[in-house]
This record gives C-alpha cells, sequence and structure tokens, in this order.
C-alpha cells in the first residue's frame, strides 16, 4: 500500500482525486487537506461533495505544516493553484514523497513563460528540468522513474492527443499552422465563485484570444506552431477541441487512420472512432479522450473531447500514477 495525501481536496480536480484513490486497491489516502485559511477546514468532503457521501466521508485538514503532513506519506498529489503547487512541490519532495502536480507550475521548460502567462518569477529552475510532463499515452518510459510530474492542462490534453500521432507521422503540412478551437464548461476555472463564471454571465465566447498560457504549452509539447482559440460555455463539463490542419499533398484518410491507430490501440483510455466524431456527452464523467476525424482532399478536422476534470485533470494524474507505480494503468479509473 502507498500512503497518499491529496492537497487541495475540495476543489473540482481535489475531489474527484479522492474518489478515485478511495477505491484504489494499492492506495492509502492519509490526509486530505486545504489552505491554512480555509472556511472549509474541519468540514467531511462528503458534506461539501455530496456525491461522495458514503463513499469518502473523511475531513479536510488545513495544511500547516508540510514537514508534518509529509511524515509517512508516499504519494502526494498538489490540486493547487500555481503559485501554490510552485510553493509547496519542493517541501513534499524534500520529504521524499512523489509529487503529481495538477497545476500549470513545472509544465514548461522555460522559466520566462511563468513570468508571461503565470505572473509570478519561477524560483525553482531545477526541477523545471526535472519534472515529466504526464502526457500519460506518450510519457510512459519517462514516467517509470520520474519525482516530479507535471500532469498536462485540460486544452493541452485533448489537443496534443489529438495532433501527436499527426505530427510524428510526418503527415501535417508544415505551411498551415493547425487551428485548435475548444469550448470548456465553467469547470476549468475552479470552484471558486467569480462573477464571469456565475450561471447568468455565462454563454458561449471566446477568450484569450492569442494569448492564453495553454498555447505555448501545447507548442512546446507538440514541436509545431498552433493557432489555440479556447472558449467558454454554458455547461458545467467537458472540453471538445475541433482541430483543423493541412495534410501533406498524397496523404489519404487511410494514412490518418492508421496513424491514430497505431499510437493509441493500445492505449485504453483514448477511444478512436471509425465513423462519425464525438460529442460532449459521451465522456463527460469518464476518464477518456475520444477521437474522430474527417479528410476531404488536403483538409482535415480532427474533434477531440474529453471532460476537463476527469482526463484533463484527476484521471490523467492517477493514470501516470499507476504508469509510475506498475499499476495497471486504468486502476480505479474504469
Ligand atoms: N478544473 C479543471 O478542469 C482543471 C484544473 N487544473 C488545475 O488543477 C488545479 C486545481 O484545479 P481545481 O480543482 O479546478 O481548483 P479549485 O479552485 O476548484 O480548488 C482548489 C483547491 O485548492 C485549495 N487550496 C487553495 N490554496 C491552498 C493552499 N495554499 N494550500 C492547500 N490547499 C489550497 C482550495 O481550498 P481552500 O481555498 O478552501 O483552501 C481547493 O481545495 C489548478 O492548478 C488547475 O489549474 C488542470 C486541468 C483542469
Ligand atoms: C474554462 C477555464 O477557465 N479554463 C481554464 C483552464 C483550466 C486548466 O486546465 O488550468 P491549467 O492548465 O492552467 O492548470 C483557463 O482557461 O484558464
Amino acid at each position: 500500500m502507498l500512503n497518499t495525501l491529496i492537497v487541495g481536496a475540495t476543489g473540482y480536480a481535489g475531489a474527484e482525486l479522492a474518489a478515485y484513490l478511495n477505491r484504489h486497491p494499492h492506495m492509502n489516502i492519509t490526509g486530505l487537506t486545504v489552505s491554512a485559511q480555509s472556511a472549509d477546514a474541519g468540514k467531511l468532503l462528503s458534506d461539501l461533495h455530496p456525491q461522495l457521501k458514503g463513499i469518502v466521508d473523511l475531513p479536510v485538514l488545513p495544511l500547516t505544516d508540510v514537514a508534518e503532513a509529509a511524515k509517512g506519506v508516499d504519494v502526494v498529489f498538489l490540486a493547487t493553484a500555481h503559485e501554490v503547487s510552485h510553493d509547496l512541490a519542493p517541501q513534499f519532495l524534500a520529504a521524499g514523497c512523489v509529487v503529481f502536480d495538477l497545476s500549470g507550475a513545472f509544465r514548461v521548460s522555460k522559466p520566462e513563460f511563468y513570468t508571461e502567462f503565470y505572473g509570478f518569477e519561477h524560483q525553482h529552475l531545477d526541477l523545471l528540468d526535472k519534472a515529466v510532463y504526464g502526457l500519460a499515452e506518450w510519457q510512459a518510459d519517462k514516467l517509470k522513474d520520474a519525482q516530479l510530474i507535471a500532469v498536462p492542462g485540460c486544452y493541452p490534453t485533448a489537443s496534443q492527443l489529438a495532433l501527436k500521432p499527426l505530427i510524428e507521422k510526418g503527415l501535417l503540412n508544415d505551411g498551415q499552422w493547425p487551428v485548435i478551437n475548444a469550448t470548456s464548461g465553467v469547470s476549468g476555472a475552479g470552484r471558486k465563485a467569480t462573477l464571469g463564471n456565475s450561471f447568468c454571465e455565462v454563454s458561449l465566447q471566446p477568450y484569450k484570444l492569442f494569448s492564453h498560457r495553454h498555447q505555448p504549452e501545447i507548442v512546446e509539447h507538440l514541436g509545431v506552431p498552433v493557432i489555440f482559440t479556447p472558449h467558454l460555455g454554458n455547461f458545467p463539463r467537458g472540453i471538445l477541441a475541433t482541430i483543423t490542419c493541412r495534410l501533406n499533398a498524397g496523404v489519404t484518410e487511410q494514412d490518418v487512420a492508421e496513424a491514430f491507430h497505431n499510437a493509441y490501440h493500445d492505449k485504453p483510455l483514448v477511444r478512436l472512432y471509425t465513423k462519425g466524431v464525438p460529442a460532449l456527452k459521451d465522456v463527460v464523467g469518464l476518464p477518456f479522450c475520444d477521437i474522430g476525424f474527417a479528410v476531404k482532399g488536403e483538409h482535415l478536422i480532427v474533434v477531440a473531447t474529453e471532460d476537463n476534470v476527469l482526463k484533463g485533470a484527476s484521471a490523467q494524474a492517477v493514470q501516470c500514477m499507476n504508469i509510475r507505480f506498475g499499476f495497471p494503468e486504468t486502476q480505479s479509473l474504469l
């Protein structure tokens, strides 16, 4: 059994982690924590997330002393904001824990990225070198001996799973940047109330045009430039990405199908459509990324869907943990 601590357990991602880890046969949840000042400290997780009633009835505790909280803990999940993870990860690593960070604090290697896109100066450049980017289907070898795993962002997971097989096989024409239009449910912004995310305000709208922090994350890990436009939709969960690309001359629909099949036929959490394209309703609440596509001449449209909180965050974190410790990849996820 591995002892595990979830930091940020009352957030959307943290609560899903608690559900997955609670039913994992090799994991023992030793603590669920929130910030030292949290108004929720002392409450039961299942009072805050009633879907967990009778399943995870543990109290959430304020994280006041990291060294104390880390005692006897093998694995820590940081389901916290980027700045919080940035400060906590080195402390848990120093205590000998394997750290799975769901935030953006360690995903990109260039320090200036954090100043520009996250608004803080990165203090742990050594960890930027050491962190393994947890795009699970593509990183199994590196994950096996990683100490710090930077779980990808929600939009980057869907976007990269859709594009990587095509790029690896050299099918895309580099004269046209892939154009990623992706719509997310409101849970992508976290559980805290804000005016922009309130019921009467949310509509359907693109945001952060040419300036969203997931664009450079996608570009660094795919190795090609892309145009990325996120949209906020008026539904709670899920991301649907519609990605338009140009194929190299002579590339056929069959070549595209083969590239996807070769990449994912043995990857249980990516489901390929041989007919049609996926809809959001078929992945919400599930740990999959679903991918379908259509080709017309040299033009290709790929559609990828996922639950932003699951394959886009918690499920992928648990998938990485399963790979890291040699458990079946889908253990507790399916
Ligand atoms: N939601 C999503 O779809 C996705 C989220 N992510 C990333 O995962 C992380 C968590 O996201 P999400 O669950 O949405 O966030 P939420 O805002 O819903 O939850 C954040 C959690 O962190 C706790 N917290 C805040 N400050 C601290 C602190 N100093 N120490 C310990 N706990 C703290 C909060 O509790 P309290 O404030 O009461 O202390 C709460 O439990 C973020 O980095 C996010 O960017 C990544 C991909 C997708
Ligand atoms: C709808 C919404 O607001 N989504 C969030 C992305 C959530 C996420 O994945 O956060 P990180 O990758 O930064 O951890 C956003 O656009 O900032």
